[in-house]
């Protein structure tokens, strides 16, 4: 079960240490003054929240029950506070006529409240943001929206997480907008023109920052609020006016915000509510000090509310997080000490496939796992996304080096359907919500575990189901410390075949034959009759021609399994003893065949059980390995057809993976060695793995995808 927690960030044991403690730190418990005011609050707290240890820890069994209760004193409260809401600020009294509407609509509401208890009608949100809501198609509050709504309304600094694609922006949105208009910072915010923002939202990427603007937009201006969006690559001017005038909202990244601060077009003085949506990445960017200078721009820390939300907190983060919020915040955690990390609404595939094959595989993957939707494609590098583009027809690439006007039309044109490959770095890892991307493609195992859980959350959003294949060189990756500390139980598939896809193709334009005209019958029929009699196909064979020639077939290629190389074929060498190494296994070709047939082979691995090593050959090189080990005494060579269970190469200390080139391989029998096996189960020792530091990334560099 996901622990579905709303808990105070003190543990049981940082609250006992919390007399020694001088200089307060993360989780560290708040002043004796604010200790006995929470005394006071205690009984009344109990209804509300459960108290608990740190996310990673915490109970949170009578959450729901506690929460149900308070939502209904919370929905007693509403009936007086929303008969005194005329609307907004901004709207008029409502009259009579209105009134009954409004009367009618709550009985229509009371029956969704008792169906559903994340019906919008249980919480404090005001007409005109239901309305505005519903008009997006939006009936009922996500889990995380529902957990943190009444928190986040009621004043409380919080930390969020919960999977990718389940609804954390509006988790935020909502309840800021609410207090802004009709909760507890409604009395105090500045308005009027030239007013200071009482809102500002801090997130890593360009990209992100529009994204979530536009939800402030479409959300804020049903309220009458504005918003304004400050990010860099695009001119200062228009936004130092926004600025001027005065908004109530400003999201942005943090490198522009830092400059209109300094330039004195931005003052925070008023501000009510921070956020730092997709902290941890941030962070990672480099953007501590900037960020940390962004938030010390208010006058009176305490009277700001400050909330973090990401899919992937790690510990250095959440240590962080104390720089930033309240001794007393609450943290919401979907996610908690669930094994699986990321998205479960996503089929987790690794395919194992050579850097030379990529771009012949890719778009096969696409055909057999795409389902037509849109498809995103990760590389490590900006080159490699540029040039990975430029072979893939119809694709358009996304990264820090391409000109932010560039970047703008190619997300915009990737939304619209325009085209439907995008291939990215990084910077379309995190936040971005596109409708329909069913597949995404990961070209090799990214650094960290949370890249592989923001990437591979670009699909199966909102409910939806999705596809995230992970290639890897078998000779090269390692991909054990994202699968355990993901969680994620990747299944092993090899390339798909050729002819699979071919088989896809041809089931569609059967299906398409179907829908062509009758007039053409009379045109082609003498054609036809011409070839069945003629040939010595049967009609069936024939046919199946046509359909190829259709889906544009001429012939069938194979694909090797280990590289994903065409022309290529995997085989097994077995020699009667036990296999420890690569070197190994070239010393045994060595004996039968010339070296630059032994150097020509391909993705070589070790199989789990040491009794063999399983490599590719080109085709036409076949016979004079199956010839030559015939002749070699005691080895055997044959073709596979499916990979046995291999060996995983040994992560080296520190989270590196050793050099590519063979030789360098481990035995694999180490801490760090694994095997896989074609039904998706593993074997083998899972230990060893390099552990990153803590703090990677938390240093002086900005890193720029
Ligand atoms: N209550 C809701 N009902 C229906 N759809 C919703 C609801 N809340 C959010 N959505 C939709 O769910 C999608 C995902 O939301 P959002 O982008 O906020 O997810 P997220 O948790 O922030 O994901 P990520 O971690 O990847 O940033 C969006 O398209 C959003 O409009």
């Amino acid at each position: 079960m996901p622990s579905i927690v709303v808990s105070e960030s003190q543990s049981p044991e940082k609250k006992k240490s919390m007399k020694k403690v001088e200089a307060p730190e993360i989780m560290e418990d708040s002043s004796p003054a604010e200790r006995k005011s929470k005394k006071e609050k205690k009984s009344n707290k109990k209804t509300k929240l459960t108290s608990g240890p740190d996310p990673d820890d915490s109970n949170t069994d009578n959450y729901d029950k506690k929460r149900k209760d308070l939502k209904r004193k919370a929905l007693e409260d509403d009936t007086e506070e929303e008969r005194s809401q005329t609307s907004l600020e901004t709207g008029e009294p409502m009259n009579s006529s209105k009134k009954k509407k409004k009367m009618k609509v709550g009985e229509n509401e009371k029956k969704e409240e008792e169906q559903n208890p994340n019906a919008l009608s249980n919480f404090r949100i005001s007409q005109p943001l239901r309305d505005a809501l519903k008009e997006k198609g939006i009936e009922a509050l996500f889990p995380i929206q529902a957990m943190t709504f009444d928190t986040i309304f009621d004043g409380s600094d919080l930390v969020g997480r919960a999977r990718t694609g389940q609804g954390k922006t509006l988790a935020f949105v909502l309840p800021i907008l609410e207090s802004l208009t009709n909760g507890q910072t409604k009395a105090s915010r500045k308005t009027g023109y030239g007013r200071p923002p009482s809102v500002l939202v801090l997130l890593p990427t360009r990209e992100l920052a529009t994204q979530v603007f536009s939800d402030f937009e479409v959300y804020g201006g049903a309220l009458g609020l504005k918003s304004c969006c400050l990010y860099g690559g695009t001119p200062y001017q228009p936004q130092q006016v926004q600025l001027k005038r005065g908004v109530d909202i400003v999201i942005g990244t943090p490198g522009r915000i830092k400059d209109h601060i300094e330039r004195g077009n931005i003052d925070f003085s008023a501000l009510k509510f921070r956020v730092l949506d997709e902290a941890d990445e941030m962070l990672r960017m480099g953007f501590v000090e900037d960020v940390e200078l962004i938030l010390g721009k208010v006058e009176d820390a305490s009277k700001v509310q400050t909330l973090l939300f990401s899919a992937t907190l790690p510990d250095w983060v959440k240590r962080i997080a104390a720089r930033f919020l309240k001794p007393d915040k609450k943290t919401a955690d979907l996610v908690g000490n669930e094994k699986m990390k990321a998205s479960t609404s996503v089929r987790h595939i690794v395919i194992p496939c050579s850097a030379s094959a990529r771009s012949q595989l890719i778009p096969d993957i696409i055909s057999c796992y795409s389902s037509g939707g849109r498809t995103i494609i990760f590389t490590e590098t900006k080159d490699s996304a540029s040039t990975l583009a430029g072979l893939l027809p119809g694709a358009r690439a996304l990264h820090g080096d391409i000109q932010q006007a560039t970047r703008e039309v190619t997300l915009s044109g990737f939304r619209s359907g325009k085209f439907s490959t995008l291939v990215a770095t990084n910077v379309a890892a995190r936040g971005l919500d596109i409708d329909d991307v069913q597949l995404i493609i990961q070209c090799e195992p990214p650094r960290d575990v949370e890249a592989y859980i923001h990437r591979s959350g670009r699909t199966g959003r909102a409910g939806k189901t999705g596809v995230a294949v992970m290639l890897y060189d078998p000779r090269k990756s390692n991909f054990s410390r994202i699968e355990r500390e993901s969680g994620v139980k990747f299944e092993h598939l090899s390339a798909p075949q050729p002819a699979d896809v071919a088989k896809a193709a041809g089931a569609e334009a059967a299906e398409k034959i179907t829908e062509i005209s009758d007039s053409v019958i009379p045109v082609f029929k003498a054609a036809a009759e011409e070839l069945l009699n003629s040939s010595e196909l049967s009609p069936s064979e024939l046919l199946a021609k046509a359909l190829a020639k259709a889906a544009g077939y001429t012939e069938i290629k194979s694909r090797s399994l280990l590289s994903s190389m065409e022309n290529y074929v995997s085989v097994l060498l077995e020699c009667g003893r036990p296999v420890y190494t690569p070197s190994f296994v070239y010393g045994v070709l060595r004996r039968f065949l010339p070296e630059e047939k032994v150097e020509s082979i391909k993705g070589l691995a070790l199989t789990a059980d040491g009794n063999g090593a399983v490599f590719d050959v080109a085709t036409e090189d076949l016979d004079s390995f199956l010839t030559g080990s015939k002749n070699a005494g005691g080895v055997k060579i044959e073709v596979v057809k499916s990979l046995p269970c291999l060996q995983e190469r040994e992560q080296a200390r520190g989270g590196r993976f050793g050099g590519g080139g063979r030789g360098k391989f481990s035995g694999g029998r180490g801490g760090g060695g694994f095997s896989n096996r074609r039904d998706g189960k593993f074997s083998g020792g899972r230990g060893g793995g390099g552990s990153r530091g803590g703090g990677r990334g938390r240093g002086n560099y900005r890193r720029e995808w």
